[in-house]
């Protein structure tokens, strides 16, 4: 078998996948055709090409988040988020992926409230158990660049849908601009949604900012994202690293994504190697698939390519991801699915 192959095959468990960043070509062509059809202007004209920025022309960290906006603009009718989900669902499923926690951040369109887009998206979700074999589960996503008053308001939406969903809803997590907004002011917020139950995970560590990463790491969140500037070869300290190393926060690894938006300058030197060498258990991601046009299995195929991994320590890193699942309910059936899968392949 080809590791192509392999890494398809493999049982994945995906924990960092923003859905309006995980919109394939054919998804986005799929909810254009849509717009169309219920009249909804078309103001995307070679949306696509905007959008994807996995290849050629790579740009900045900086420069993706306005790309964001362009599968918002498809994605602003309970419609239209609902195809979205299952269709993006429907290609976790179809890349081999047995376990997903989707995040997406609530907003309010024309067309719908926070609550009714947040509501589609755990419907759409419930629903498709009935059709997929993957399970799915969601993680509410506040944006850096929301108001105060708003973090409150997603927070306690985050909050009711957990209460009303908790076999939906598993956790909270920050995301967005890095350089924009202050950790410290979310704490209060996340302190709340801890004490209700809900998981925290924080992008932690995308641009350089020690301070801002140990008032994170200081948080304990449940896991962290990216990690990139947190070792000190890449705009991180001693002291930033040391405590990465003492708590060993579990680190969701998007390795294309960072190097497209150069927060790592290339594969080769990404601090995945750091990490494992210092037993800080990582999960490999995929962000944000349709932007950086990549899948999960395209992301342990490159893992495995870059850091001469064999197949048996690609699927004990496919293991090793239940143990740092949200939803603690599903973490013995995985785990004894992703058993299965390597005693059958002798690895
Ligand atoms: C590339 N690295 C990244 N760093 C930080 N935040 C990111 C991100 N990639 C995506 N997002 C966050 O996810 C949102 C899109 O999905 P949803 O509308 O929530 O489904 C973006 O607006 C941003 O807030
Ligand atoms: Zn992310």
């Amino acid at each position: 078998m080809t590791l192509d192959a392999f890494c398809r095959e493999l049982p994945k468990v995906e924990l960092h996948a923003h859905l309006n960043g995980s919109l394939s070509r054919d998804t986005m062509l799929e909810l254009k055709r849509f717009h169309v059809d219920i009249g909804v202007p078309d103001k995307t004209n070679a949306f696509f090409d905007e959008f994807q920025i996995g290849s050629g022309d790579m740009r900045k960290l900086a420069d993706c988040f306005q790309v964001f906006s362009i599968a918002h603009t498809l994605t602003n009718t309970p419609q239209a988020l609902e195809m979205a989900t299952n269709l993006t669902l429907q290609e976790f499923q179809d890349d081999g992926c047995c376990y997903l926690e989707l995040r997406t951040t609530p907003r309010d369109t024309p067309h719908m409230t926070k609550a009714s887009y947040i509501e589609t998206v755990i419907q759409t979700i419930q629903k498709s158990s009935l059709h997929l074999t993957m399970i799915a589960r969601l993680i509410v996503s506040i944006n850096r660049s929301t108001p105060d008053k708003e973090v409150e308001e997603i927070t306690d939406l985050a909050i009711n849908c957990y209460k009303n969903y908790p076999d939906v809803v598993v956790g909270i997590e920050v995301s967005g601009d890095p350089t924009i907004g202050c950790f410290q002011s979310y704490i209060p917020a996340l302190q709340k949604a801890r004490a209700a139950g809900l998981k925290v995970s924080l992008h932690c560590g995308e641009v350089c900012n020690p301070q801002e990463v140990l008032d994170m790491l200081n948080f304990k969140p449940d896991r962290i994202g990216h990690g990139t500037c947190i070792h000190p070869r890449f705009g991180g300290t001693d002291e930033t690293w040391t405590k990465l190393c003492e708590l060993k926060i579990p680190v969701e690894v998007c390795l294309t994504s960072n190097v497209n938006t150069k927060s790592t300058p290339d594969y080769e030197s990404h601090h995945f190697k750091y990490l494992t060498e210092s037993e800080i258990p990582v999960i490999i991601c995929t962000d944000d698939k349709g932007v950086f046009s990549t899948s999960l299995s395209q992301e342990y195929r490159i893992c495995a390519e870059t850091f001469n991994l064999s197949t048996s320590k690609l699927a004990r890193l496919a293991l090793n991801a239940c143990q740092y699942i949200f939803a603690d309910d599903i973490r013995k059936t995985l785990n004894d699915k992703l058993l299965n899968f390597i005693n059958k392949n002798s690895l």
